[in-house]
Order: C-alpha cells, then sequence, then structure tokens
C-alpha cells in the first residue's frame, strides 16, 4: 500500500459556505463559512484513514468534497491519479459510481415511501447496471445478504426494520455501484449500542471482501482507533495532526489530539486514575471567524504569546518519511522559522507516515 500512488488526494481543499450573517442587525452581511480551510491529505487504495474531531469541524464536508457530493471552492480532489475538476460532467457522474457513502442516520438517508429494494437498486439504475427485472432483482437480493439482510424482505419499507438492519440497507446502497472508495460517515453513531459492534465488524468485512478504501468519520477515537490504519485529526476547517493510528492515539504530538485522547475511556481504571483528563473550555469557534494565527488557541492549555501571530503548518515528528512522502502537508503561514519555533513550544503538529 505504502509505496503506491493514492486512491484519493486532496491538495489544498477549502469548501466555503457564504451565508447571510446571524448576527442581530448584520442580517444583510453575507459571511463565508469556512468549513473546509487548506486541507492536503490522502488515502491509499486498501487502507482506512480515520477522520475525528469534534462536532462542526469539518469532517463531513471534507468527506463530500473527496467523493465531490460538494464541489471545492478551491484546491484540487484527485481520485485514482485523475484531478477531477478536469471531468466533464458524464465523466465525474461514472467516477461517482466508484465512491460512496454511507450516512450517519439510516433513516433520515431512506426514503420512507420506497421499498428497501427500490432503495437499494437505486445506484444500478443510476449507473445502467445489471440491466433488465429479473437481473437487476436478484442482485438487489445479493447485496441484500452480503449485508445479512433477508432477501425476502426487499418490498419492506424502512420503518419496518430496526435501526441496525436500517444501517445494512444504507450500506448495501452504497455498495450497489460496486465503489472502490467508500466515505462511512459516522455509521454507527446512532445506532444502539448493542449492535453498533455488529454494523462495525460487517464493515471491516466488507472492506476485507471487496478490497474496499474507506474514510471512516467520526467522533469516537476509540472506534477510530480499532479500525483505521491512520488517523487524521481536524479542527476548525484544518488537519492538524496526521499519521499512523497506534501513534496518533498513543503518542499524540498537537494538544488538541491529547484532549481527544484524554476523554477516551480507559482500558482499566488503574490506568484511567493515572491519566489526567483535558478538558477543553468553551466551544469550537465558528468557522466564519476563525481566530488569528493558531486557530486553536482559544480553546488550547498550552496558549502562549505567539500564539495569535503565527499559522502554525504541519511539521514531520519522528523518523517517518514524514515530509518527504506522501504525507507531506502544508498550510499557510508567513515566517516558517517563526512558524516552527510556535509549533516547537505548542508540541509540533505531527505529520508521521
Ligand atoms: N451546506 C452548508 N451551508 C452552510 N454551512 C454549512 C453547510 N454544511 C456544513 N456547514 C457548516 O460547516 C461547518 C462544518 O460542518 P460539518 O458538518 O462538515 O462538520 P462535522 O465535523 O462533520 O460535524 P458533525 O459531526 O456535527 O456532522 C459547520 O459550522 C456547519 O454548520
Amino acid at each position: 500500500m505504502a509505496g503506491e500512488p493514492p486512491l484519493v488526494r486532496a491538495s489544498g481543499l477549502h469548501v466555503h459556505f457564504p451565508m447571510r450573517s446571524q448576527m442581530p442587525f448584520r442580517r444583510s452581511v453575507t459571511e463565508v463559512v469556512r468549513a473546509v480551510d487548506g486541507v492536503d491529505l490522502h488515502v491509499r487504495r486498501g487502507e482506512t484513514l480515520g477522520l475525528v474531531g469534534e462536532s462542526g469541524c469539518g469532517k463531513s464536508t471534507l468527506g463530500q468534497a473527496l467523493v465531490r457530493l460538494i464541489d471545492p471552492s478551491a484546491g484540487t480532489v484527485e481520485f485514482d491519479g485523475v484531478d477531477t475538476a478536469t471531468l466533464s460532467a458524464s465523466a465525474l457522474r461514472s467516477l461517482r459510481r466508484r465512491m460512496a457513502v454511507i450516512f450517519q442516520d439510516p433513516f433520515a438517508s431512506l426514503d420512507p415511501r420506497r421499498t428497501v429494494g427500490d432503495t437499494i437498486g437505486e445506484p444500478l439504475a443510476i449507473h445502467g447496471l445489471h440491466r433488465g427485472r429479473r437481473r437487476r432483482r436478484a442482485r438487489i437480493g445479493e447485496l441484500m445478504e452480503v449485508v445479512g439482510l433477508d432477501p425476502d424482505h426487499r418490498g419492506r419499507y424502512p420503518h419496518e426494520f430496526s435501526g441496525g438492519q436500517r444501517q445494512r440497507v444504507g450500506i448495501a446502497r452504497a455498495l450497489a455501484g460496486e465503489p472502490e472508495f467508500v466515505v462511512c460517515d459516522e455509521p454507527i453513531a446512532s445506532l444502539d449500542v448493542s449492535v453498533q459492534a455488529q454494523v462495525m465488524n460487517l464493515l471491516v468485512r466488507l472492506q476485507r471482501d471487496f478490497g474496499l478504501t474507506y474514510l471512516f468519520v467520526s467522533h469516537d477515537l476509540a472506534a477510530v482507533r480499532q479500525v483505521a490504519d491512520r488517523v487524521a485529526v481536524m479542527y476548525l476547517g484544518r488537519i492538524v495532526e496526521i499519521g499512523a493510528a497506534p501513534s496518533v492515539v498513543d503518542d499524540p504530538q498537537h494538544p488538541y489530539t491529547e484532549a481527544l485522547v484524554s476523554a477516551v475511556p480507559a482500558p482499566s481504571p488503574r490506568k484511567e486514575r493515572a491519566r489526567d483528563r483535558i478538558v477543553l473550555g468553551g466551544d469550537i469557534p465558528s468557522p466564519a471567524a476563525p481566530p488569528s494565527g493558531c486557530r486553536f488557541r482559544t480553546r488550547c492549555p498550552k496558549v502562549f504569546d505567539p500564539c495569535p501571530h503565527y499559522d502554525p503548518v504541519l511539521q514531520p515528528v519522528g523518523g517517518d518519511d514524514a515530509l518527504g512522502g506522501d504525507d507531506a502537508v502544508g498550510g499557510d503561514t508567513g515566517d516558517a522559522d517563526a512558524a516552527q519555533g510556535h509549533q516547537a513550544a505548542c508540541h509540533l503538529h505531527g505529520v508521521r507516515g
């Protein structure tokens, strides 16, 4: 996996939403929500890249931009070496078959008036796959079996299924186009704890059986640690740390990652007592008006004088290929030396190969 060109690569990716101001007396003013604000990352073929961060930091927007459900405002998304911005509408449509999304809330993402068979068959119709009634019906049955549903239930409606079964319907629909890259957007977050592990195991098995590449979006670092090969940590539209899952979780470099890791329950009460929980003050700032300099500074326990003035860039830590390799990540910064000093002082933003 490591030597091959990545299946997906984002470079300088921005997704901005122009919005009416929410401030009283300023409703006529348009502000720009910088949901994704300069992201560079790649996903290697066959791997699971975990994407973690608090609610509102831009994870879903980034995931949807990578599968081109949302158009980037700036920057590029390459899929299998092709810059998706250069494709005609029809070429982009056929490329989309190779990508899919599994959404968080299976109830919201399924049309209550359509049978699950019709829902699962929708991508087949869109992409002209398995043409003909009988072949399509057989394929829908096959997809239902693959995700552990009874094909005889194809004529039922979403409300006749449990939450876990509905998510299986969503997974079957995502698989219908035979995608290579799947964005799993909080796929177990809305499920009962009792079925979360089953759906997680299903996703792991499907990845193995079909050679899928996953972006696994979650705010649950413990779940991500279980399934991901690498982890990217996102804060206010930016990636603040990225690297191999064990090193990011067991040896976090960025104070934000440290705080996220400290919130994960320890495996034993003794270890729990030995560890300090880092509670971040305040809410995540508005992505329409990110703080100057380091955008984590308003909540950072290690904030110090230079923080408002330097916008840190990702720097390699450890002895890996880091900046020279695929994980080279940049950002906006004025004075590289000063920024480097700043980062060293607030624990380098890590890039690990
Ligand atoms: N279509 C849109 N128009 C305007 N703002 C948007 C839109 N979609 C997302 N946002 C804003 O962009 C920011 C990032 O949202 P996003 O849903 O990507 O974050 P997230 O990390 O996935 O959060 P969550 O876990 O709650 O889904 C938020 O402030 C959100 O309100």
